[in-house]
């Protein structure tokens, strides 16, 4: 017996049926974030980011992905519900620094926070950092290779400190693959998720060579930003540069979620 050819007119009432259904699950996840406003206002106080919970969120889809659909799409449509989700919870700005291009940063901005979420172009790192400290809960994108030793400005207490690494799913042709820093002002470090520590480190001189064993993730003359792993105590980096002139945190950010995982 020949099975009868399914109907193009079927299988468009299959997709209809599944972008209701999608649609109908996207308004009911407004209606938990409505309720999660609630809790989070009585039992926590500022920020809505939690990068900590959204990487663990994106290591979740990648892990289980599958199918034709390419996994760039996935994350970008992950990406943009959460950061969109973050901004009904509290409106906030998005300040990239365009010195390594504009269009990198602008690529990277939009494909992590949509277009709902307001995007500010700054030509330096510093007015990134000045934009957030001024701001009440907006966020910084500065790339990782940003020239000057601009996570000096991350030193102080109160300043801006980074909560996350972007691209969080790291793989070699990712759509808005410019590696970058998101700054905010302070958030615990539970929410940003403590993966990698950031320390901002002072050598004696300009030319003194780095500590071995330590990721320098940038350095501008004795100035260094050092990436070290959670398993890693920060007593080890202080007995590593006993001539370090100061060893400072400048933020914390959860690992990247290798892909294919
Ligand atoms: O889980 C939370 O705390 C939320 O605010 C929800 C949510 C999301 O939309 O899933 C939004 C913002 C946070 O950064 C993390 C996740």
């Amino acid at each position: 017996m020949t099975e009868t050819p399914v109907s193009l007119a079927d299988l468009r009432r299959e997709i209809d049926r599944i972008d209701a259904a999608m649609h109908g699950l996207l308004m009911e996840r407004g209606e938990i974030i409505s309720q999660l406003i609630a809790v989070k206002r009585s039992q926590e106080t500022g920020s809505a980011f939690r990068p900590g919970r959204e990487a663990a969120m994106m290591r979740e889809i990648v892990g289980r992905h599958r199918g034709i659909l390419p996994v760039d799409i996935v994350e970008s449509i992950w990406r943009v519900i959460i950061a969109t989700f973050t901004h009904v919870q509290a409106p906030y700005a998005v300040h990239g620094d365009v010195s390594l291009g504009g269009a990198a940063m602008r690529d990277v901005a939009r494909f992590h926070f949509g277009f709902v979420v307001p995007y500010e172009t700054h030509d330096d790192a510093s007015d990134v950092i000045h934009a957030v400290a001024a701001s009440r809960g907006d966020l910084g994108l500065v790339p990782v290779a940003a020239a000057g030793a601009w996570w000096r400005a991350l030193e102080p207490a109160g300043a801006p400190k980074v909560i996350a690494r972007l691209p969080f799913v790291e793989r070699a042709d990712h759509p808005a693959a410019m590696p970058c820093y998101v700054l905010s002002k302070p958030v615990d470090e539970a929410s940003a998720g403590s993966d990698i520590r950031l320390y901002s480190v002072v050598l004696p001189e300009a030319a003194a060579p780095a500590p071995a064993g330590f990721e320098v993730t940038a350095r501008a003359g004795a100035a260094l930003l050092i990436s070290l792993p959670g398993a890693q105590p920060v007593s080890a980096l202080a007995d590593a540069l006993p001539a370090a002139t100061a060893i400072h945190p400048v933020g914390s950010h959860a690992a990247a979620v290798p892909h294919p995982v």
